[in-house]
């Protein structure tokens, strides 16, 4: 691997929408912590990757219960995040001192990534700075103006995923910026740092664990995979 590659995998958060006392990205899928399952896809990916891991003030301690029990291959770096999704990629980003090299960072609540996708976010990334995960829609849409609806064309949109995957240079870079509500992922700040985006083909399988449904949905896409083969 002759660029080095960082992955922050972000799972500050509180997971407010799961309603759950336990923070979502610490629930079993299967048996095993979502978050574990996400580390364990990057490993697979590389047990070259340098993995910062951002975790919340109050679940350091059951972090390192899972570490005495998951044993991974390679250390990893961790760090407090903050009370937003950009205030804890910002911290995870301060905690890489090289200014050359690609960084993926992920959702830790996106278990069901899968090495291959990963892969081609550095691939990519490499030749045109950014590769952020993005999916077709499969439903049709409609956009709302107060009491009016309007079907819009479907074949315009995506829905977008991680790992969103940058040059090192440009993503720290553009978390230089002021942070605001409408700045929900990555490719959005180094959008308005005046980056050109770079998608490519992710994967319906690499859901975001948000709701409570989708435990449901995350063990069945598992066990669809395992039976797969
Ligand atoms: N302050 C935060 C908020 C979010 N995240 C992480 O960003 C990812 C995507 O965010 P989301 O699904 O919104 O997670 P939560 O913020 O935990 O959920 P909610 O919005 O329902 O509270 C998650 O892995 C989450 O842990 C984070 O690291 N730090
Ligand atoms: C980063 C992300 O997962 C891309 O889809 C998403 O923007 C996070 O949004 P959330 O509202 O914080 O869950």
């Amino acid at each position: 691997m002759a660029t080095q590659e960082y992955a922050i995998i972000v799972a500050g958060g509180k997971g407010s929408r799961m309603n759950s006392a336990t923070p979502k990205q610490f629930m079993l899928l299967n048996g095993i912590p979502i978050l574990i399952h996400t580390i364990n896809a990057f490993f697979e990916y590389s047990d070259q990757i340098k993995i910062i891991l951002v975790l919340p003030q109050n679940d350091i301690a059951t972090w390192e219960g899972l570490c005495a029990k998951y044993r991974f291959k390679k250390p990893l770096q961790t760090t407090v995040g903050g009370t937003s999704r950009f205030e804890s990629v910002k911290k995870g980003l301060a905690q890489i001192e090289r200014e050359n090299g690609l960084v993926a960072i992920h959702d830790g609540v996106r278990p069901l990534v899968s090495p291959d996708i990963i892969a081609t976010s550095f691939k990519l990334a490499a030749v045109h700075q950014s590769a952020i995960a993005a999916v077709r829609l499969k439903e049709s849409i409609r956009i709302i103006n107060q009491d009016i609806t309007k079907a819009v064309d479907r074949a315009n949109y995506r829905l977008i995923q991680t790992p969103q995957t940058f040059a090192l240079s440009l993503i720290k870079q553009a978390y230089e910026i002021k942070e605001e509500a409408s700045l929900t992922d990555d490719a959005s700040v180094a959008e308005r740092a005046g980056y050109t985006i770079s998608l490519f083909e992710g994967s319906y399988e690499n859901i975001k664990v948000t709701t409570p449904e989708d435990i449901a949905v995350a063990e069945a896409l598992l066990n669809y995979r395992k039976n797969k083969g």
